[in-house]
């Protein structure tokens, strides 16, 4: 008998469990296995899981019983094994486990897992000859039950084990797993018509075409099917689409199922690239104004000298042009392109932009694409090839998850608006940062990245001014513009002389009035959504609370509800007080929805359209409002921080920011950059294309040194303010930050085991410790939260910091009548 090593393979489990995990590879499947590869292995009593092989060795762990792998699922690395390194490095720094990597990287399609849910078809055409018995009978199961967990598929599968045949069943679209069902997944197949078997002979088919002459219909049908496919030819292609086949021949189905009864044809069912196809004209990119030549030119020696360029170019100065020539570079050369963008807002307009020039070379990746749609984009990233001329993409514009997309050769990495904070993942873990995790990502693969923005992170400006980062400055506006001329209104001062129509000033009513009569655009910002975000009694003060969450609850006028923003917990509208029984309740603050009925109200002929997250839900709304307001069917566009940036609209002539207090008063220590960041590019909205625009900026402290910097857009008068605070104050870019969020059901218990793991912090961090603190809010979903902030200078190991954090929390959680208590580690928190 042949003696084959035993071997074993430690897999990635999509679990927050540290460590890897072992198993031994049986006999049969010796030499199919590749790191990268995903395997179906067995993990607790009854679960099952799609694993990633990481590693194959021949090394036997001992103390513990080792199970055998149960399934391979694929014949090629879904992910290439060189990645893992990325993976590694984003577990470490972002102290997470490799399995939540993974949970973040991969599509859900490529992540079954016993609790996923798998959804019939219904629009499946079936072929039995197609299917073997085992797919036939998950597929009837299905059939009946319409949805179904994995674990109920092991079940009725006569192996125990289903997952190969979902697999087969969800490559060939008969099925869909969880996430597409919330997308309105439809899966695209198509039917083809292929010779049998047997008629593959050109003699046996010359007798047939005569057999047929008794029915010219058949006949015709065949003599042009061998026509399309080329028989006999050196590009002859096996199949030709049914649907074309019938319509171009002109014929029925029954013709040609007279045929497949025959056993002249037979059908397949194949699926179709279901990811859509620029249609419309190339154009090439834009000639560059001389300044932007200029820093182009500078961009491109920065980017031979540095890993890392920041552009730093005001509001318009055609940044996303000099981008579109850099990725041509990149492009010839055959590179792999990543364009991240913060939000799906901002893509309908660069994806645009960018299909103009670029095609069908550039393809779309965010958490808005159904789940078959992100696999195939995931697919083409994979197999990649830089030598083949073939359809393929090589830009790929997208959201934070996109720098997980599996590239091969990427050469360029762009991070537009690289300052916005929803490129950091809140949660769950890994609770990375795209742009960061960009940059560690080009270090491994020998990418390059430019940052780009208007208004940089205070960190990424430090890093270019201390030479770290190359630094690109383009400080005039494309067609030299003039910047937006901001001036401020007083809310106290006309508050108090009675002249506010509801919450506009005089100022502000003024200019869009005389925009409106100009057939001009304008944009008004409030960085709430909702009508008001409490309601109160006039008589007693009492506020509707979440009953979850300690939060008060947002009025929504349009259905007369009172909604939570943590968690959605909603009721009506109450018609008396809860406490005192009065009937008079007042609305307090406003939100967007109020700002949409004033406006209707004060300017009834104007054209309005709002902007927020209640609004947006839909998959294609942004594409709807932002084409509506550029196509000038709407005068006045509402909403909040989504309508701040990167949108470029040709006919805005004024912005109004409606409460300008409520930023910078926002206790977090990045309130002022923020403030500064959000008023400086909502302002850059305005005057784009023809003639400078106005932005009024309402407030109750019009002196305010940060609302004055960005009148004189000031960038580094608030850069250096900031700096200097932070030094004083201990924190980035000088120290590292470290969240720790303590949760538990018991108030007195988080109470109780923030203070001892206070005590403990406090003996290895010293002062480096802050906390116990209650965050802004303190209740969420039922979960009393405490949070700490370590402050760790740059000198000290984070690495090591981090181990003794690790430490100190172990003995926490383990000590006893703790266990209820969940603690989440937020590296670089924002
Ligand atoms: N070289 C050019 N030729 C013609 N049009 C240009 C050129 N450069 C920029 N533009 C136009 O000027 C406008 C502003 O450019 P772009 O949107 O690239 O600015 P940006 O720097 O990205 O601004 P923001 O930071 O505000 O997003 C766009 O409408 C763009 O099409
Ligand atoms: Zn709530």
């Amino acid at each position: 008998m042949i003696h084959h090593p035993q071997r074993f393979v430690d897999v990635i489990l999509p679990l927050p469990l540290p460590g890897k995990f072992t198993y031994s590879v049986p006999e049969e499947m010796n030499g199919e296995l590749q790191p990268g590869v995903r395997v179906i292995v067995q993990f607790g009593k009854k679960k099952f899981y799609s694993a990633l092989i990481h590693r194959i060795h021949n090394e036997e762990p001992s103390g513990y019983e080792i199970k055998s792998i149960e399934t391979v699922l694929d014949k090629q690395p879904v992910v290439h094994p060189e990645l893992f390194e990325f993976w590694e490095w984003i577990a470490s720094y972002y102290h997470c486990s490799l399995g939540e990597v993974m949970k973040a990287a991969l599509p859900s399609g490529l992540k079954l897992e016993s609790e996923t849910r798998v959804i019939f078809n219904p629009e499946f055409e079936e072929d039995k000859n197609d299917l073997s018995s085992r797919e036939r009978l998950i597929l009837t199961f299905l059939r009946i039950r319409k949805i179904s967990s994995v674990s109920d598929l092991n079940r009725a599968d006569e192996k125990g084990n289903a997952y190969s045949v979902i697999k087969s069943l969800l490559s060939r679209g008969a099925i869909s797993v969880e996430e597409s069902l919330r997308s309105g997944y439809k899966p695209r197949t198509e039917t083809f018509v292929r010779l049998a078997e047997a008629y593959s002979g050109e003699s046996r088919l010359t007798e047939l075409v005569d057999d047929l002459s008794r029915a010219p219909k058949q006949q015709e049908l065949l003599m042009r099917f061998l026509e399309y496919t080329r028989f006999g030819n050196e590009e002859a292609i096996p199949e030709y689409s049914k649907k074309r086949l019938l319509e171009k021949v002109g014929t029925t189905t029954a013709t040609l199922n007279t045929l497949i009864k025959k056993g002249v044809f037979e059908l397949a069912e194949r699926r179709v690239d279901r990811l859509s196809q620029y249609a419309g004209n190339i154009r090439e990119g834009f000639e560059l104004s001389q300044a932007q030549e200029q820093a182009y030119a500078e961009i491109e020696q920065n980017l031979e000298e540095k890993q890392v360029t920041l552009l730093h170019g005001v509001t318009s100065s055609g940044k996303t042009e000099i981008y579109i020539r850099l990725i041509k570079k990149y492009i010839q050369e055959n590179k792999q392109v990543l364009y991240l963008l913060p939000e799906i807002a901002l893509t309908t307009q660069i994806v645009q932009r960018l299909k103009q020039v670029f095609g069908d070379k550039a393809g779309i990746y965010h958490s808005r694409f159904n789940d078959a749609e992100r696999v195939e984009i995931w697919n083409k990233v994979l197999n990649f090839d830089p030598e083949s001329d073939e359809n393929q993409y090589q830009v790929i514009i997208g959201a934070r998850s996109s720098v997980f997309l599996p590239y091969r050769f990427p050469g360029l990495i762009i991070v537009d608006e690289e300052h916005e904070n929803s490129y950091k993942q809140f949660d769950p873990a890994p609770r990375y940062h795209a742009r960061d995790a960009a940059i560690v990502l080009s270090h491994l693969t020998g990418a390059r990245v430019l940052l780009g923005t208007a208004t940089p992170a205070i960190e990424s400006y430090f890093n270019a001014l201390s030479g770290k980062y190359g630094l690109v400055e383009l400080s005039e506006r494309f067609k030299q513009i003039e910047l937006p001329k901001i001036l401020t209104a007083d809310l106290r001062d006309a508050y108090k002389r009675k002249q506010m129509r509801g919450h506009f000033t005089p100022l502000l009513f003024e200019e869009i009035e005389k925009a409106l009569e100009a057939n001009e655009q304008v944009i008004l910002f409030q960085n709430r959504r909702g009508f008001a975000p409490f309601i109160e009694c006039k008589t007693c003060g009492w506020v509707p609370k979440c009953k979850h969450c300690d939060v008060s609850l947002t009025y929504h006028k349009h259905n007369n509800s009172l909604v939570c923003h943590y968690c959605g917990y909603t009721i009506h509208h109450p018609t008396n007080c809860q406490a005192c029984g009065s009937n008079e309740i007042n609305t307090k603050g406003f939100g967007t929805e109020k700002i949409e009925d004033e406006v209707s109200l004060i300017f009834p002929e104007a054209r309005i359209a709002r902007m927020d997250l209640d609004t947006t839900r839909a998959r294609k709304s942004f594409e709807k409002i932002i084409h509506d307001y550029d196509s000038g069917k709407i005068d006045i566009l509402i909403g909040t921080q989504m309508v701040t940036k990167g949108l470029d609209f040709q006919n805005v002539s004024v912005v109004g920011i409606l409460n300008a207090d409520n930023l910078l008063n926002y206790p977090d220590f990045r309130a002022y950059e923020r403030s500064y960041q959000l008023m400086a590019q909502v302002s850059g909205r305005a005057g784009r294309k023809y003639r400078q625009g106005k932005v009024i900026i309402q407030t109750s402290e019009p002196d305010h040194h940060i609302i004055q910097q960005v009148i004189q857009n000031d960038y580094l008068g608030m850069y250096k303010g900031q700096l200097a605070e932070r030094k004083h104050f201990k924190y980035p870019p000088y120290y590292r930050l470290i969240g720790l969020v303590l949760k538990h059901r018991d108030k007195r218990e988080v109470e109780r085991i923030a203070n001892q793991l206070a005590s403990m912090l406090k003996r290895s961090f010293r002062s480096r410790v802050l906390g116990p603190e209650d965050p802004v809010i303190n209740r969420i979903q039922n979960w009393y939260i405490k949070q700490f902030w370590l402050k760790i200078e740059r000198e000290i190991s984070i690495v090591s910091a981090k181990k003794k954090l690790q430490e100190i929390l172990d003995e926490v959680k383990t000590q006893p009548g703790n266990s209820g208590v969940q603690i989440n580690i937020d590296v670089d928190p924002m």
